[in-house]
């Protein structure tokens, strides 16, 4: 069964195309997305999301089409969390999280018992409790990766998407992010999506892989079964050495193929 079904999606921004996208994200897995930069990864996750329109083409998310949600409807449905390079909020780790609860209320609505419930739910959940009441700006871009994670939990979506949530995070922190995330679709079988530069990271914690190449689904699988030293060099043009220990994907980059980016 399918989260979100992509069928022939094309759109041109700019010289660049999206075309024939294509493609089934399963229900209840976490599933990466990966790809070159620029190779229309993000631009997806916008479509998906309906903050980009596409010129042809529609996205089903839980078998009824996208264009026929209506605005709260989605937002109850579909949480997305974009690049975190943006300007931070002004309020405290708490007060980010509630907004979560805005696709549930009306304006000047208050917070019932229910709301602030499910606030303190996604901040235990992300260990961002003890945060509660600190200036979101004043923590570690960590803690502010698992407080915006949180706010996305307490919009009680079946489907979060994430657009590369590691960025910027050490190796440490980056794993437990990605413990987490596994955790939260593991333990209430939400579906998680992610965009991810790390090939290694996505197949040990992904279900699934989605690769994207020049605007086009190049290839989908199962970890085991698509990364290897040819997805390397048809996908990203580099060659490499590529062997599982454990179903953990070791991956040993030796050169570029191309030196198109150099001229
Ligand atoms: N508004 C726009 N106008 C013109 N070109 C755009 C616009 N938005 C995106 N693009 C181009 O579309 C292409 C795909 O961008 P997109 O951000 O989807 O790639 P990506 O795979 O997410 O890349 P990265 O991994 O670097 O984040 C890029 O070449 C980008 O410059």
């Amino acid at each position: 069964m399918s989260a979100i079904l992509t069928d022939r999606i094309q759109l041109d921004v700019g010289a660049f195309q999206l075309q024939h996208i294509t493609v089934s994200i399963p229900k209840g897995n976490v599933t990466a997305i990966v790809g070159p930069n620029g190779s229309g990864k993000s631009t997806l996750l916008k479509i998906i999301t309906r903050l980009l329109e596409a010129d042809s083409g529609t996205v089903k998310i839980n078998g009824k089409l996208a264009h026929t949600y209506k605005s709260a409807e989605m937002a109850q449905t579909v949480a997305m969390l974009t690049q975190s390079k943006n300007g931070l909020p002004e309020m405290t780790v708490k007060e980010l999280v509630a907004y979560g609860r805005a696709p549930y209320k009306r304006l000047f609505d208050r917070m019932t018992d229910e709301d602030h419930g499910i606030v303190d739910w996604a901040m235990q959940t992300t260990g961002t409790k003890k945060h509660e009441d600190r200036m979101f700006h004043t923590l570690s871009g960590g803690e502010q990766q698992k407080a915006r994670i949180a706010m996305a939990l307490a919009q009680k979506t079946t489907i979060i998407l994430l657009d590369e949530p590691t960025t910027f995070l050490d190796i440490a922190h980056q794993l437990d992010l990605m413990e987490m995330l596994q955790t939260i679709n593991r333990d209430y079988g939400i579906t998680i999506v992610m965009v991810l530069h790390d090939l290694q990271q996505a197949a040990h914690y992904c279900d699934y892989i989605i690769a994207m190449k020049n605007g086009r689904i190049a290839e989908t699988g199962k970890p085991t079964e698509i990364i290897s030293s040819h997805f390397l060099e048809s996908i990203y043009n580099v060659q490499a050495k590529v062997r599982f220990e454990d179903d953990y994907p070791v991956i040993i980059p030796l050169k570029t193929l191309s030196n198109s980016r150099r001229l």
